[in-house]
């Protein structure tokens, strides 16, 4: 198993999240503009009835594919809540598609998100787990930094005893293409507080993610 306990990568977020007034947003005519271009060093004529449409929707699709550039993964996290909990929250098996930054291909799997709250019980809610997973990976990702942003959003806003990440993908660059090594899978895992420091703590998480009991 890798492990991306390192800093969150090269991903910095502050030339996309600015101020309330000053949203940045998807460039879809630029996006678009670059597909019919890419049909066309593709030797594909752009105009013929099955492509026209073809640069508008392509453009469409990266601006959700990408929508995660532009929401804030600590607003996610605001709403939190103090539940007398101390004790390990799991979600298990949320699917996530994003794409390889190296060949804009998706990479697809799974991501299971742990924590510990703090001795205050502060809990958010479940849903925002898998919301905060399919944000970071709706973006041009590598599987590490994925991995180890959700950690760290986690450690930001709750201030855990601990957090646990781990994500399994299929890479469609090594299967499809290149070494066309289809149906391998690669695991990475985050562990933060608690689960960095304490084997046990870390097996037993790791116990319930791979067996749910
Ligand atoms: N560590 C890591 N590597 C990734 C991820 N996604 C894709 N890659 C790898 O990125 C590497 C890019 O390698 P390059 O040699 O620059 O590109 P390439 O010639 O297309 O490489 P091949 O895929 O081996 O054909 C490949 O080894 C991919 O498998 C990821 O999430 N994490
Ligand atoms: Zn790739």
């Amino acid at each position: 198993m890798t492990s991306a306990t390192g800093p969150s990568g090269s991903g910095d977020e502050s030339r996309l999240i600015h101020g309330a007034n000053e949203k940045p947003a998807f460039d879809h005519d630029r996006a678009e503009a670059a597909i019919r271009e890419l049909l066309c060093a593709a030797g594909e004529d752009p105009d013929r009835e099955g492509l026209r449409e073809t640069p508008s929707r392509v453009a469409r699709a990266y601006q959700e594919l990408f929508a995660g550039l532009y929401i804030d993964p600590d607003e996610v996290l605001d709403r939190t809540f103090d539940e007398a909990h101390e004790e390990l929250v799991l979600v298990r098996d949320i699917p996530v598609y994003s794409q390889c930054e190296h060949h804009l291909l998706p990479f697809h799997g799974t991501a299971h998100v742990g924590y510990i709250p703090n001795e205050h019980g502060r809990v958010t809610g479940l849903s925002k787990l898998a919301r905060l997973a399919d944000l970071y990976a709706k973006r041009p990702q590598v599987q590490e930094r994925l991995t180890s942003q959700i950690a760290d959003a986690l450690v930001r806003k709750l201030e855990p005893r601990g957090v646990i990440v781990v994500v399994e993908a299929e890479h469609l660059c090594m299967g499809m293409r290149g070494v066309r090594k289809a149906g391998s899978t690669t695991t990475t895992s985050a562990v933060r507080g608690i689960f960095r420091s304490s084997a046990s703590s870390r097996s037993e998480a790791l116990a319930l993610i791979r067996d749910g009991r």
